[in-house]
């Protein structure tokens, strides 16, 4: 071959690869241009905004700044609530174009120097008014003495239940056998009547059932109640004396002694008597000789204020024999009615202590009677009551007993007792921690208050 032919040969393969190469790129070019498009399509997806497809037709109106722009008219109006609360329209906070306070240059006060005060002129002072004359005390009002045990009947409840109501259920039953009778007898030693009124009591029952043929409860209680009148019955006066001797110059206060062991309630009978006889338009001074208890005479104090009435005391651990000699004599004095003298309470078992009780007495009479002794016995204490009472009746002649406490126990038949045995009466019964709660003591409505 010539190497013209093969020049040839080699121009129209040069040429053939040069088209192909052409061809080739074009097609590549197209293919490209598709996956553009996708991506074009897709990038104006992206940037498609998201606000539901609203898309702001024109830009932002722009002012020119510095320029003051016209007030809007308030919409709000004249509010016609007026309960505080913001209505549409209002200011929620200060104006931030409301006047506001630069700063300024304060001058600060020296604080060694105090601050110039303004001339006050001093007010004028108002006359003080007269004062009233002090008040007297007001005394509170007493309940009437008469007719109290009625009045505190039901505080004697508690006896009654233990004592007269199984009694005359026993009683009330019809004939007796013994065991019967054994029964009574043991109802009335529980209640503290004592072997020696029980035998008496029983065998008065006995006889008076059969003599009249009782038959009925209500004939057989009429038997009882009479019995036990008869067994309370006492040749002594069961009136308190405390009222003064003589008259007009000669008059003398009436003297008692009110004595007992501890915690029987002396003192609050002496105020309560008190009471009774300031009730009643006496003058009373009360003389407070348990030294031993500075609260004692303070106790006393209260009662005395509460009727009005002077207290003679002395010092704490005081001869209690001075002190009543004091207030007797202070007594006799201002002319009162009655001296009342609270003494400590003691042990009938201490010998001292109850000399010193008749060291009392005999002091006193040195100058003027001890009308009235009362020995306060606390009825709760049953039989020891007894025992008490037979010690102070030695050493301090006792003239009266004080039964207090009667509302708190079962045991009211100590009463049966202390008469028998001493032979003195029962004057007075204490029926409660009340002021008033004290009441003369009779028989018949004892006897009634214990039947029920
Ligand atoms: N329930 C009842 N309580 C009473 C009665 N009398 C007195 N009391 C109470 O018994 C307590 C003792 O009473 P006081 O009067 O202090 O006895 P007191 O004998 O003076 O006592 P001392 O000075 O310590 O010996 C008090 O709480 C009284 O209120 C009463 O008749 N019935």
């Amino acid at each position: 071959m010539s190497s013209n032919l093969w020049f040839w040969i080699i121009v129209v393969a040069v040429v053939v690869l040069v088209v192909a190469l052409v061809a080739g790129l074009v097609i590549a070019r197209k293919r490209k241009i598709s996956l553009a498009a996708d991506r074009a399509a897709e990038k104006a997806e992206e940037v498609k905004p998201k606000g539901g497809g609203y898309q702001a037709g024109g830009g932002i109106a722009l002012a020119p700044g510095g320029e003051k722009t016209e007030e809007p008219v308030h919409p709000a109006g004249e509010r016609t609530e007026v309960d505080g609360q913001p209505g549409v329209g209002d200011d929620a906070s200060v104006p931030r174009d409301a006047p506001r306070r630069g700063i300024v240059d304060v001058v600060l006060p020296d604080e060694t120097e105090a601050p110039e005060k303004p001339e006050v002129k001093p007010e004028p002072v108002p006359e003080p008014a007269p004062k009233p004359a002090p008040e007297p005390e007001p005394v509170e009002e007493i309940a009437p003495a008469g007719g109290r045990i009625e009045r505190l009947r039901g505080r004697l409840s508690k006896s009654r239940s233990a004592f007269g109501q199984s009694l005359l259920g026993l009683l009330g039953a019809g004939d007796l056998d013994e065991d019967s009778w054994q029964d009574v007898e043991d109802t009335l030693l529980v209640a503290d009547l004592g072997a020696a009124t029980t035998t008496e009591i029983v065998e008065k029952l006995r006889a008076e059932l059969s003599v009249r043929a009782v038959r009925t409860s209500e004939e057989a209680r009429t038997v009882l109640r009479e019995v036990l009148i008869g067994a309370l019955k006492t040749e002594g006066d069961r009136a308190v004396r405390a009222l003064p001797h003589g008259t007009g110059d000669e008059k003398k206060p009436a003297v008692v002694l009110v004595a007992g062991v501890n915690g029987t309630g002396k003192t609050t009978t002496t105020g309560k008597l008190a009471r009774v006889l300031v009730a009643q338009g006496r003058h009373v001074l009360l003389g407070a000789a348990d030294t031993f208890r500075a609260a004692a005479a303070d106790q006393l104090q209260t009662w005395a204020d509460r009727v009005g009435a002077e207290v003679v005391r002395g010092k704490e651990g005081a001869d209690p024999a001075a002190v009543a000699f004091d207030a007797v004599k202070r007594g006799t004095e201002a002319g009162v009615d009655a001296v009342l003298i609270d003494t400590a309470g003691r042990l009938h078992t201490k010998t001292g202590l109850m000399d010193e009780l008749g060291k009392v007495k005999r002091v006193v009479e040195k100058q003027a009677k001890v009308d009235e002794v009362l020995l306060v016995l606390d009825a709760t204490t049953g039989q020891n009551g007894l025992m008490q009472a037979r010690v102070f009746a030695e050493v301090v002649s006792v003239t009266g007993i004080v039964l207090t406490k009667l509302d708190g126990t079962a045991k009211g038949g100590i009463v049966f007792q202390v008469q028998r045995e001493l032979g003195v009466p029962v004057k007075l019964v204490g029926l409660g921690e009340g002021a008033d709660d004290l009441a003369p003591f009779e028989a018949g409505a004892f006897v009634d208050a214990l039947l029920g």
